[in-house]
């Protein structure tokens, strides 16, 4: 089933699908679509978590992917026994191939929508990860195990907090989880930015429709395959092994270090006629100053009204309808 890597697999379009089996060290192993691989223990009633690794959903983001090449490597030979029931998925397999953020669109906005007979490849791919992940953590319904959902990504920008996460609100009745953000400074997750929005994203869409504790997670700067030696992942890599072997932390508040926003607006691009008054280089969490114009879009002006506020993913050139940026504020909140 494996001749190679799964990565070099995938890539090269020779996936073989295939019903579960036991590798020689007991752990269950089923690839069940193109790019999606799913591992557990023997005993999967065991299993203290129930964990979804997602990469590559951006296919030029590939620091992350090259980080689940080697936990599926290292499970497949028995070096890392998985207590945890677990879940790879190499999101966009056509813009990794491509080494392109996308092909047609991009995937990280068509979560969490109506399918229709005209969806491209990349719509009809969100909505087959979302069937993978409906169905994983189905089998979550039938215990109280935390199910906890990682989408792991690099960014375009240069950003003044390297590791940071993005925090979709949890469903009604739910709190933000101090003990979710803690795991992720385990991992070298510096910030998180508490997003109170809906959003057509894939963390916010196991958040929403899986009852996942999820995040995005973007772990430095994008780069292709091969070119990111100098990104370190080490932290986030034994963070997310221990969590594969079955080690859930227990940390009921995150650490002090940790800084934590609030995503106080979406700038949203409505027309072609929208421009963006910071540069779309400007690094992640640049501060603007209160009263600064923002953005202005025909008769539709933006400035800034916070106190604190901060630049997110600044971009003018996203798609009509798509968001051009964050406005972020820091929070001493956990409160939906
Ligand atoms: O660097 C950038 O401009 C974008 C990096 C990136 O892909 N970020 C994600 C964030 C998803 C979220 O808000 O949860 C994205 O834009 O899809
Ligand atoms: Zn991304």
């Amino acid at each position: 089933m494996f001749q190679g890597s799964f990565l070099a697999q995938t890539l090269a379009g020779k996936t073989t699908l295939g019903l579960p089996f036991y590798l020689p060290h007991g752990a269950n192993v089923q690839i069940m679509d193109e790019g999606v691989i799913r591992f557990g223990p023997r005993d999967p009633q065991s299993s203290p978590l129930h964990l979804v690794i997602s990469c590559g959903v951006h296919g030029n983001e590939t620091a992350p992917v090259e980080l689940v090449e080697r936990l599926i490597a290292a499970l497949l030979s028995g070096e890392l026994k998985p207590r945890a029931r677990v879940m790879f998925v190499l999101g966009n397999v056509a813009a990794l191939r491509a080494g392109t953020r996308f092909v047609q669109q991009d995937m990280n906005r068509l979560f969490c929508r109506i399918p229709e007979a005209s969806d491209d490849d990349e719509s009809r791919r969100a909505t087959m990860l979302e069937m993978h992940l409906m169905r994983f953590f189905s089998r979550a319904i039938q215990d109280d195990k935390p199910r906890l959902h990682y989408d792991l990504h690099t960014a375009i920008h240069g950003s003044q907090i390297e590791k940071f996460a993005i925090y979709p609100r949890p469903n009604e009745g739910q709190n933000f989880q101090p003990a979710a953000v803690a795991r992720l400074a385990r991992g070298g997750v510096s910030a998180v930015l508490l997003q109170t929005s809906t959003a057509p994203t894939f963390s916010y869409f196991s958040s929403r429709h899986c009852g996942a504790t999820a995040f995005t997670v973007e772990l430095g700067r994008a780069a292709p395959f091969g070119q990111n030696a100098a990104l370190d992942l080490s932290q986030m890599e034994a963070h997310l092994r221990a969590l594969i072997g079955g080690e859930v932390p227990m940390d009921d508040s995150a650490p002090a270090s940790m800084q934590v926003f609030r995503v106080s607006r979406e700038i949203i691009k409505r027309s072609e006629a929208f421009e963006l008054f910071i540069d779309a280089k400007t690094d992640n969490f640049t501060p603007l100053i209160q009263g600064q114009p923002l953005a202005r879009d025909g008769d539709q002006t933006w400035t800034v009204d916070e106190v604190g506020a901060r630049i997110i993913f600044p971009n003018p050139d996203v798609a009509v309808g798509q968001r051009a940026g964050l406005v972020i504020v820091p929070t001493e909140s956990y409160a939906r």
